[in-house]
């Protein structure tokens, strides 16, 4: 059977606060504030549990401040389908600040985060490796903390791989160059990773042909987000645009994250790609009306659906 695991060498606790307007370099008044267990690949997790996966997430946590993490993981194992594992490092879990603004702006403020020593990533590939099979998806998403070099990375892919798994990955910088070169079949940067990737500014309107520049295996399959103007696919499930329903955003952090676990969805129940992406899409879409990870009801998934538009990219 299939199975999903999540990987979150980074977490974050979110700490949110709604502005009017930002005002840098000036005293910035919150008058709405969250704060919530989080980092990429947990977020994915939570998401794919909601949909009714079953999922499993791991990566590194700070032993200091785990509370919220503990609180997020047994209310998901109560009431869905998610387990964890985590191997506790000595420090602080980093808290990432979110600053949302009325229009819809969010800046981010992200941390670098504990520091792990090489022991703790021998356990973390080790338990991968034990875990992990051909019918495993294993999603490794966000940064890397102090001590973990991109090198590292590239390891978990490729023993990844030698097990068999399907990998899929969402990161950033020097990451996300160690990512590609090890060729994970799923790749997802955002237009300013992917900029970040290849050196130079990227329009939406040359986003396809400077990715079809990027040396891929027949297998693997390149997802570009752009927040509003939707996502671009390009590899392995074909070059579409899927462009998403207008909405009132709120908070666009937590968006990527959704795109990924739609995707993944997508892979564990055997979709159709494109019924896939569009999925994924609404989902992501519904999660800039709102604050934190939350799968809207069927109802509300099918009336974001009609609004979403897929094409193919000549
Ligand atoms: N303003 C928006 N309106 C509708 N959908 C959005 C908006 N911003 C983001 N999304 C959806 O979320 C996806 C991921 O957002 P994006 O900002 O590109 O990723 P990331 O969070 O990784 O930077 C987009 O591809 C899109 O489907
Ligand atoms: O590991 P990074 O790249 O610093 O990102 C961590 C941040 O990304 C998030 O997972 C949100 O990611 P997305 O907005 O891309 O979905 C936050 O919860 C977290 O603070």
């Amino acid at each position: 059977m299939k199975q999903i695991i999540t990987v979150t060498l980074n977490p974050a606790i979110d700490m949110t606060g709604d502005v009017s307007q930002l005002n840098i370099g000036h005293v910035n008044r919150v008058h709405d504030d969250s704060r919530r267990a989080a980092g990429k690949g947990i977020n994915v997790a939570c998401v794919l549990a909601q949909l009714g996966a079953k999922v499993h997430t791991t990566g590194f946590l700070g032993e200091q401040n785990q509370a919220d993490f503990d609180e997020l993981f047994t209310h998901y194992a109560a009431k869905y389908n998610l387990t964890e594992h985590f191997i506790r490092v000595p420090g602080l879990t980093r808290t990432n600040v979110k600053l949302a603004e009325a229009h819809g702006q969010v800046t981010d403020i992200n941390f670098s985060g504990f520091s792990v020593d090489k022991a703790a990533q021998q356990t973390l590939l080790q338990h991968l490796v034990e875990c992990a099979n051909g019918n495993t998806l294993v999603i490794i998403a966000g940064s890397l903390p102090q001590g973990i070099a991109p090198a590292y990375l590239s390891e978990l892919i490729s023993q990844l791989k030698q097990q068999g798994a399907t990998t899929f990955v969402d990161t950033s910088g020097d990451a996300l160059l160690a990512a590609w070169q090890a060729q994970p079949e799923w790749l997802k940067p955002n237009q300013d990773e992917l900029a970040q990737l290849l050196g130079r500014q990227i329009e939406p309107d040359t986003i396809g042909t400077e990715t079809r520049q990027l040396a891929m295996t027949p297998r693997q399959t390149l997802i570009v987000s752009a927040g509003a103007a939707g996502v671009y696919t390009f590899g392995a499930h074909g070059e579409f645009h899927c462009k998403p329903p207008v909405v009132q955003v709120h908070s666009t952090v937590g968006a990527g994250d959704t795109l990924v676990a739609g995707l993944a969805w997508g892979w564990l129940n055997d979709l159709p790609f494109e019924q896939t992406l569009k999925k994924a899409v609404a989902l992501s879409a519904w999660a800039v009306t709102q604050h934190g990870v939350n799968v809207p009801d069927e109802m509300r998934i099918q009336a974001l659906l009609a609004n979403v538009a897929v094409e193919s990219i000549d």
